[in-house]
């Protein structure tokens, strides 16, 4: 199984070591051509809107729009996660291309600028359900997005608590940091900064699992967020890689 990685900005060297780490290649993706070659794919995070205009420049939103509906695996995370909502707020003037097929809205910079960048563990029932190992996951935020709303297809795999004395917050304090929609994942975090390789090893997998049909929203195998468990495991603190 090869795996493509949109290479035009951002964290791609990073996706594909953590794929390394796994034993599975990544293939740095630049024309749309080359999309015909990979069984799924990465978008990784960066800059959306920097990632857009190359994106434009080389002609890639067809054929991106086109992977996307072939319905293999594709995994965007925090810039990439914006690329795949159907909607955006916080856009630059003038907005940005999307390629879509994510039914949900996301603000670009809901957490803030570069500053406001932080890590946090998060809880991550589905991860665990699947892949096993601590009950939460090492989120590194990094100028990140939020899903605002998500439509009815959409599953909710993780939330991060934003304090409620936080500014221009939305109301809900609990914000919605990655879903899965059939064929389509998306984290507001960046799991290729981190030397657990849980969610890399579930996109992994969902190629299979998208093959036998079984990853519609009605699966009843994703144990509901905010629901508790009793673990035996500590969670065991990870360290980013890039330090
Ligand atoms: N780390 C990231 O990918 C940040 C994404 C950034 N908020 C954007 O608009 O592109």
């Amino acid at each position: 199984m090869t795996v493509g990685v949109l290479a035009l900005q951002g964290s791609f060297n990073e996706h594909i070591a953590a794929l390394r780490r796994l034993g599975v290649q990544g293939i740095e993706i630049r024309k749309a051509e080359q999309l015909l070659t990979v069984s799924s794919l990465i978008i990784p995070g960066g800059e959306s809107t920097t990632m857009a205009k190359l994106a434009e420049y080389h002609n890639l939103f067809p054929a991106l729009r086109e992977f996307v509906k072939t319905g293999k695996p594709v995994w965007g995370t925090c810039a990439g996660l914006i690329f795949l909502a159907d909607r955006a707020v916080g856009q630059k003037e003038g907005g940005q291309e999307l390629v879509g097929g994510l039914d949900c809205t996301v603000h670009r910079n809901f957490f803030g600028s570069q500053i406001q960048s932080f890590e946090a563990d998060i809880s991550v029932p589905l991860l665990t359900s699947k892949e096993g190992g601590p009950e939460t996951y090492r989120g590194v935020f990094i100028r990140a997005p939020a899903v605002l709303d998500v439509g009815p297809d959409v599953q909710v795999l993780a939330h991060y608590p934003v304090p409620s004395n936080k500014e221009d917050a939305v109301p809900e304090t609990n914000v919605i940091v990655a879903v899965k929609q059939r064929n389509l994942l998306a984290t507001a975090f960046h799991p290729e900064l981190t030397a657990d390789t849980r969610w890399h090893s579930y996109f992994m997998k969902m190629g299979k699992e998208v093959e036998e049909g079984a990853s519609s929203s009605s699966s009843g195998t994703i144990v509901s967020v905010g629901e508790t468990s009793v673990g035996t495991e500590q969670a065991k603190p990870d360290i980013p890689i890039y330090q």
